[in-house]
């Protein structure tokens, strides 16, 4: 099927310095992508130049229509007002003195005046704002005002909704059912849309896809749960908190290799994620080990102390560092989570029950941090 947006080897460069480049990404109509990746990753860079507000260096952006493709490069730099993308801005950037109808209508002056009424009034409903039409947005709560932008930025009808950071200024309690209820409205509408976030929970609610950025490069395009469960480097897994680091170290190699840890010999498959070369590199290997794939275990003996206890729901979740700290092996920060309860500086015994491991090269920082 024809993607409804793809983008080929897209680079940016600003003030000299490269903040984009070999971006790939594509999006099937009607679905959802969640950006996320470290503060000056380029995501809002990202948004910007899909939107025309920044140039491309390099690269393709397609958007295919019912009516059109178009096709935007180096030598056919569409502007903002052409790309039929709607954009909705993290503080909203709604018009201070327009009214809610007003903000909406906006986009739409070109058309005749009945048609930008019936417009309107489907968004009002739509958007569930009727009754605050001719409000102005200083008198709109935060979560009326982001439906205030919605409505503005589809008013136009766009292929295309950029979102960025939208639920950053709505409060926590409110958030989750907003989250919802614009999903449910994006995917009645067969709305295609790309969002910036910094919230994990956000992104596993919201998006269909998530694309993982770091260093102006997308690391990982995937369904949420393939990037959670098979993260493709380090990087993937550490951004997206998905569990702690286990140095460990090859004990035999082979089509089978086999790794010991401070928590004893592994057992378990292992996963060689980015075909990790174990005989060349053996020394930075760490394991990804989640709080629950851990238990404590009467047959070994203590190997690691807690640090750290925090209260969450399903009990207690503790970061316990090993009990030998002069190892190469040695951790200060595996998340662990029991429903008993343990005092600080109490020594466990633990083992690990995951049936797999997934097997990372590190960079040195990552060591012994979760
Ligand atoms: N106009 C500009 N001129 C020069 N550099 C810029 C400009 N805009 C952004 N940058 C740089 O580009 C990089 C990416 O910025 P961008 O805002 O896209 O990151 P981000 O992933 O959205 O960050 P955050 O999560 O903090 O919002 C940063 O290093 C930033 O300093």
């Amino acid at each position: 099927m024809t993607p409804l947006i793809k983008i080929k080897n897209l680079a940016v460069e600003l003030q000299q310095k490269v903040i984009l480049s070999q971006v790939n990404l594509s999006l099937a109509k009607g679905e959802i992508l969640g950006l996320v990746g470290p503060s000056g990753c380029g995501k809002t860079t990202l948004l910007n130049t899909l939107a025309g507000f920044i140039d491309q260096n390099a690269g393709t952006i397609t958007i295919n229509t019912d009516a059109k493709a178009i096709n935007i490069s180096v030598d056919n730099m569409l502007p903002a007002e052409q790309r039929n993308i709607g954009m909705i801005f993290q503080d909203y950037a709604l018009f201070p003195h327009l009214s809610v109808s007003d903000n909406i209508r906006f986009g739409l002056k070109k058309l005749a005046k009945t048609v930008q009424e019936k417009r309107c009034q489907e968004l009002l409903n739509l958007l569930e704002l009727a009754d605050f039409a001719h409000r102005y947005p200083h008198q709109l709560s935060g979560g009326q005002q982001q439906r205030v932008a919605i409505a503005r930025a589809l008013a136009p009808q766009p292929s295309l909704l950029l979102l960025d950071e939208p639920f950053s200024n709505i409060d926590a309690r409110l958030r989750h059912e907003l989250m919802l209820e614009i999903r449910q409205l994006l995917k009645r509408l067969n709305m295609t849309a790309i969002f910036v976030t910094h919230n994990k929970d956000e992104v596993f609610t919201f998006a269909d896809k998530i694309a993982v950025m770091d260093s102006g490069k997308v690391l990982q395009v995937g369904t949420p749960a393939e990037v959670c469960q098979q993260p493709n480097s380090w990087q993937v897994a550490d951004f997206l908190q998905l569990g702690s680091w286990l140095p460990v170290a090859l004990l035999s190699n082979g089509p089978a290799p086999s790794i010991t840890s401070l928590l004893g010999n592994l057992e378990q498959q292992l996963i060689n994620v980015g075909n990790v070369s174990l005989l060349d590199d053996s020394r930075h290997l760490q394991v990804l080990v989640q709080a629950n794939a851990m238990s404590l275990s009467p047959t070994t003996s203590n190997n690691v102390i807690v640090e750290h206890i925090s209260v969450t729901e399903q009990g207690y979740h503790y970061l316990l560092r090993s009990i030998i700290q002069d190892s190469p092996l040695a951790f200060r920060q595996l998340s662990f989570n029991s429903r008993e309860l343990f005092a600080l500086g109490t020594e466990l015994a633990i083992k690990i029950t995951a049936e797999h491991l997934l097997l990372y090269q590190a960079a040195n920082e990552t060591r012994n941090a979760e």
